[in-house]
């Protein structure tokens, strides 16, 4: 890419002024409607009306080269359905080689009403002071701090003098601060970050200048096969690994990762929830753009808007997958329900009464119109109980009843395809045998895996048993959390959980809950022949 010159006037400095309001002019004020609402579509005017729609404002500089910065924060916020809205702080003149020139701009006068801020490149102590004095007054219902300090390519974009401000002014407010290793060093006196219990040390040692959450990238650790990165609440620490692409085109991960973060904020997640989608959303983005060419660089741009080469995925579910979820886990049979009289829905509803903590539907026999309208009731059940559902096999019903997740076999859609129509925020789960397995369905994006048959069972034919040592092996191997399945019931459960294996979440069982007379009944004793083999254990 040739080099790319940001005009003059831009980076000359700016004071901030009350004009800036009308450089910067509010977005919040309401958004007109048409006149003439019979010329449009019924259901559209009605949702154009009905829904707020999650809102990211970034406070950043513009990046001339388009993948990090500005331009970054605008094409992830729009890739993961939120409006983005942006005040420049700065302009910086960039391409693939590095930083040529950069200069500040104002802040002043902005009034961002009640939205998500993420905050980017803030030049000077002056622009750090400027926007926490607006934060103080207008009081915003997330604050994601990137405190961007020296880009990817070794240029200081924020200099020492703003560090004492980041640190006394800004950090106390912000929800959650996001620094990379070399940040995190910097904002804590230079220490030396080689390991992830250092990174541990520096996230616990942020969270102490008072954010609520801290996150320390580990994208530019050095000698690791995964990118780790450590989250803290103040708590506890979590590792969240993902697999290291192996791309040139890694510029503007950070600026990505907290945009991504105060979208899903925006659209009403957890903070966890939206670090976890963050960071799948980066990575997949970056596998996804691994070959791009754009300039001649080392360091080349990825392309935020790869899922638009995927029309059917919707915007994720804001049910927050949690490996505690798979501890009962009720898998629906047609055949069972079907001979016992019941309908699909009602066999969920008696699952879910029986204290079921996750539900799928299993339906290989059931015609697909009556399989989707089936689903979409148990969706309604399943959301208002807090449970989620996933479709076994199914993309097509998944998508088209908004489910949660979706679970697949060997045999199915690979789990990676899965991810690619499902995107970052459904729970994937895949069935695996061996270690081998267990470690494709990790590289492939998915969050748990089924292992088994643990016990004979009728359920599913050809299925070959793994028995207990087959469970431990694939276990002890597992980067994902773990659920036993095959032919498991109230006789067998409490062997299984007491055998106390790593990443052993919990039993999914079919028969011993929906071939039987009363499934809320076999469901409510096998939840307290679970809790009490895990209390033994
Ligand atoms: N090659 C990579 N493969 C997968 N994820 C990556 C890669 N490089 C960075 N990431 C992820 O991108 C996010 C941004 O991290 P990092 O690149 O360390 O931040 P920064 O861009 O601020 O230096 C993190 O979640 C990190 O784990
Ligand atoms: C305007 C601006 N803001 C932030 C970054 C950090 O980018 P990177 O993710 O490459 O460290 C950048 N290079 N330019
Ligand atoms: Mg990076």
């Amino acid at each position: 890419m040739a080099s790319v010159s940001a005009p003059s006037a831009a980076l000359a400095p700016h004071r901030p002024s009350a004009s800036a309001a009308l450089l910067f002019p509010c977005p919040y004020s309401s958004p007109r409607v048409s006149p003439s609402p019979t010329a449009q579509p019924r259901r559209l005017a009605v949702a154009a009306r009905a829904m707020p729609w999650p809102h990211v404002l970034t406070v950043a500089g513009s990046d001339s080269g388009a993948g990090a910065g500005i331009q970054a924060d605008i094409k992830a916020s729009a890739a993961l359905g939120a409006y983005c809205s942006s005040v420049i702080t700065a302009v910086t003149a960039q391409n693939t080689v590095g930083v040529q020139a950069r200069g500040p701009c104002c802040t002043g006068g902005v009034r961002w009403g009640a939205a998500q801020v993420k905050t980017g490149m803030l030049p000077s102590a002056g622009i750090v002071k400027v926007l926490c004095e607006n934060l103080r007054k207008f009081p915003v219902k997330a604050l994601v701090v990137d405190p961007v300090m020296v880009s990817t390519s070794g240029d200081t974009l924020s200099g020492p003098s703003t560090l004492a401000t980041f640190r006394e002014e800004l950090f106390p407010m912000a929800d959650i601060v996001t620094p990379n290793v070399k940040e995190a060093s910097k904002l804590l006196g230079d220490v030396s970050l080689q390991t992830i219990s250092d990174m541990r040390s520096a996230a616990e040692s942020i969270y102490k200048l008072g954010p609520k959450h801290v996150l320390v990238k580990g994208g530019d650790m050095p000698d690791s096969t995964d990118a780790i990165d450590v989250f803290f609440d103040g708590n506890e620490f979590i590792e969240l690994r993902g697999l290291r692409i192996k791309t040139r085109n890694t510029h503007g991960t950070g600026c990505t990762l907290a945009s991504c973060i105060a979208a899903e904020l925006a659209k009403g997640a957890t903070m966890l929830h939206a670090v976890e989608v963050a960071k799948k959303f980066v990575e997949s983005a970056l596998y996804h753009s691994k070959d791009l060419v754009i300039g001649n660089g080392p360091q080349g741009p990825f392309d935020h808007l790869f899922s638009l080469k995927s029309p059917l995925r919707k915007m994720g579910s804001l049910h927050k997958f949690n490996p505690d979820d798979l501890f009962l886990y009720a898998v629906t049979d047609s055949g069972m329900n079907k001979k016992w009289g019941r309908s699909i829905k009602d066999a969920v509803k008696a699952a879910i009464e029986g204290g079921a903590t996750i539900v799928q539907l299993r339906e290989k026999d059931t015609e697909t119109r009556e399989f989707l309208e089936a689903a979409k009731a148990c969706v309604e059940i399943c959301r208002s109980s807090g449970v989620p559902l996933l479709i076994n096999d199914r993309i097509d019903v998944a998508l088209a009843c908004n489910a949660d997740g979706v679970h697949v076999g060997q045999s199915d859609m690979p789990a990676w395809e899965v991810r690619e129509l499902l995107g970052p925020g459904k729970i994937i789960g895949v069935s695996c045998k061996t270690p081998a397995q267990a470690e494709q369905a990790w590289k492939d994006g998915a969050d748990y895996i089924g292992s088994g048959g643990v016990f004979p069972t009728t359920t599913k034919a050809n299925n070959p048993t793994l028995g207990f040592e087959g469970l431990r092996a694939v276990c002890s191997a597992s980067k994902l959390p773990v659920v036993a399945i095959g032919g498991i019931n109230t006789g067998n459960a409490g062997s299984v959980m007491e055998l106390g294996l790593p990443n052993l979440k919990g039993v999914a069982v079919v028969s011993a809950l929906f071939d039987r007379e009363c499934v809320a009944t076999e469901t409510r004793s096998l939840r307290s022949i679970l809790m009490n083999a895990c209390s033994r254990s």
